[in-house]
């Protein structure tokens, strides 16, 4: 089968415009396979056969690899280099506007059985799928290189890495990739010597290249296919090239296909941050939290504190996969190496840990505009637009056009390691020990700044029933409030009522004492002239510490029927020009308001049908009861 893979790339060597690459020194030329890993060697050969690829490419992972691929990139016009001097080694991509964002509505969890999808997932027949995929993938890659990553999400020295290996079309991929993960040879080598399993993920933009035909620079297709088998542990993305629907190691991996291995295994994947809070006495707390797409958790776990004498350093920003150590606490690890974080709204006055990372270069910029100096700008960049831009479509753009200058899911993607704040612990494999966990979403209404649940179980009732206006990291309409368990609606990979459950027996079985605390968070209520009722940012260290002081017995909350808020005076506001009443006034607990939320939970639980875990609808029940005692 070596043979059969160096015949692939031999077979290619006199196309018209040999790649860089293929002249550079990378094992895809040489004699020798470039892997003894069988596995990955078959799958290899059995997707270039489908797939048709001018080339095979397998990645290393190096500078000098990713140097001539960035070159290819820019010389065909998807990459746009940024000036070296404040961007260096630095690009920005403009996608094809109908490329913008995940596509929700083509995504699937292909189970075998139908109900192990459940009511939130779109579900195709596995054969079935198999049959459209095989159809669309034939000949995908005609006239393209085919890369092969090798990466491992979480880290290499895991106990058991969790390996993965993206076939892909795309060299934009394969550069965000890079970022994202720990990918190439090192990788490969560790596969090889464990003769490891791998989650097989395969993408393709869909757009094959006639003899001759000229490339565009974001090539992708109209129909769109983000498609997981639970069972097989594999990936298949086509047509896109954007974020979470072509990086596989992220949501598709990470989230959707390691749910399912936590379920399998005794662990949790979640859509949550992780960050470390020191204390004025020096005492370190680890916090994790999760709020849906564009909702805040890149912000949080690069926050600045403006409250006295407290630390905050990060851990990641998006993913944390969570497992219950030898020591019975609740451990967090982020898989990811990068950040793939919203640009708009990220600034020097919001988020300067994230401009700091971003200023030492070496980033992919997606959507974003450009400056008249070779320099990036979005939406909150900066207090005042530059006087000239090049919007993310091409066109001029003045303060005075009146469209977004960037696009509102425009992203930077940023190595890890260039956060300044960056947490020593992020490169333990074991991870950190939890001590609260928060539950958050957009609301402008009913839900509270902060609200500590009563015991674990409200807690899990909480994240069952978080909800949030809809933002732009997903396709469709935007600002409608859904339900959002756990921030996880789009990356559960299997029944929204065996997840569910699946928190209640982890927990369950693991040493109660050192259960987290949970609470609900909501950094967009309004009030009513429509500002926010919080100034959010740096200042959510001020509820961080309201939380760290209820579990260690400090701070003073009133009880209400959903759990704990803070008192007026208990919430830090030196500094700020806000008054007590103005805090009243932001955890409020309103019956109207939440006369309509109980209905619109009892809405939602409905879905679930007999998959709902009876102790969630049991902590239903007590919230109405405690609503109507309060009346
Ligand atoms: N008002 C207000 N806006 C916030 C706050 N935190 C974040 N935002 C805004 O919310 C948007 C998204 O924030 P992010 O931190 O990037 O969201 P995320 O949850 O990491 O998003 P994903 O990467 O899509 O998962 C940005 O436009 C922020 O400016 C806050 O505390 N208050
Ligand atoms: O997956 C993406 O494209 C970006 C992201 O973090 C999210 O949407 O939660
Ligand atoms: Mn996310």
């Amino acid at each position: 089968m070596g043979d059969d893979a160096r015949q692939l790339v031999l077979d290619e060597s006199g196309n018209a415009a040999p790649s860089q690459l293929q002249d550079s020194k990378n094992q895809g030329t040489s004699s020798e396979a470039p892997t003894t890993h069988r596995a990955l060697l078959d799958w290899v050969q059995e997707v270039a056969e489908l797939t048709q690829p001018a080339r095979v490419y397998w990645v290393t992972g190096t500078e000098e690899e990713n140097k001539a691929l960035t070159d290819e990139l820019v010389e065909a016009g998807t990459l746009t280099r940024l000036n070296p001097e404040t961007f260096p080694n630095s690009f920005a991509a403009f996608s094809d506007p109908k490329d913008v964002a995940r596509v929700e509505e083509q995504t699937f969890i292909c189970s075998e059985k139908k109900e192990d999808a459940g009511f939130t997932n779109n579900w195709m027949d596995p054969a079935q799928m198999h049959a459209k995929l095989d159809g669309l993938f034939a000949g995908s890659m005609r006239g393209r290189t085919m890369y092969v990553i090798p990466f491992v999400m979480g880290h290499l020295e895991a106990e058991d890495p969790k390996f993965g290996v993206e076939i892909t079309d795309s060299a934009y991929v394969v550069a965000s990739m890079r970022i994202m993960a720990r990918i190439g040879t090192d990788v490969l080598r560790k596969m090889e010597e464990l003769d490891a399993f791998f989650v097989p993920a395969l993408h393709s933009v869909g757009a094959p290249l006639a003899e001759g035909e000229a490339d565009v620079a974001w090539p992708c297709n109209e129909e769109k296919w983000i498609v997981h088998f639970p069972e097989d542990r594999s990936i298949y993305s086509y047509g896109s090239g954007y974020g979470g629907n072509a990086l596989l190691g992220k949501k598709c991996y990470a989230l959707r296909i390691a749910s399912v291995m936590a379920r399998d295994e005794g662990w949790l994947a979640e859509h949550m941050l992780i960050l470390k809070l020191t204390s004025p006495e020096k005492k370190d707390y680890y916090v994790s939290a999760a709020f849906p797409s564009a909702c805040g958790k890149t912000n949080l776990a690069l926050l600045d504190p403006t409250v006295e004498g407290w630390k905050v350093e990060t851990l990641g920003d998006d993913i944390t996969w969570l497992r219950f150590g030898h020591d019975g606490e609740l451990r967090a690890t982020n898989p990811e190496a990068g950040l793939f974080g919203v640009a708009p709204g990220t600034g020097w006055s919001t988020n300067p840990n994230a401009m700091r990372a971003i200023a030492k270069g070496n980033s992919i910029f997606t959507n974003v505009a450009l400056t008249d100096d070779g320099g990036v700008w979005w939406e909150g960049m900066t207090d005042e637009a530059p006087a000239h831009l090049t919007d993310w479509r091409g066109n001029d753009w003045t303060p005075e056009s009146g469209t977004p200058a960037a696009h509102p899911n425009s992203r930077f993607c940023t190595p890890i390691d260039q956060i300044d704040m960056l947490a020593e612990e992020y490169y333990s494999p074991d991870g950190v020990p939890v001590s609260a966990i928060l539950f958050g979403g957009r609301r402008k209404t009913t839900v509270p700044l902060v609200t500590q649940a009563r015991d674990w179980t409200s807690g899990i009732f909480m994240g069952s029933t978080l909800s949030s206006e809809t933002t732009a990291a997903a396709a469709g309409a935007v600002g409608v409030v859904r339900r959002d368990p756990m921030a996880m609606l789009p990356f559960m990979g299997y029944d929204a009522g065996d997840y569910l459950k699946h928190w209640i027996t982890l927990s369950g079985a693991a040493n109660q004492d050192k259960l987290p605390g949970i609470f609900l968070v909501n950094w967009f209520r309004r009030t009513a002239d429509g500002g926010f009722a919080w100034p959010g940012f740096g200042d959510n260290s001020r509820v961080l510490k309201w939380v760290i002081e209820r579990l260690e017995g400090k701070a003073d909350a009133v009880e209400t029927p959903i759990g704990f808020v803070p008192t007026g005076d208990s919430i830090d506001l030196k500094g700020l020009d806000m008054t007590p009443a103005d805090v009243e006034a932001a955890v409020r607990v309103d019956p109207a308001e939440w006369e309509t939320e109980l209905a619109g939970i009892d809405e939602w639980y409905a879905r679930f049908g007999a998959s709902l875990p009876e102790e969630l609808s049991a902590k239903l029940a007590e919230l109405k009861e405690r609503f109507a005692a309060a009346k």
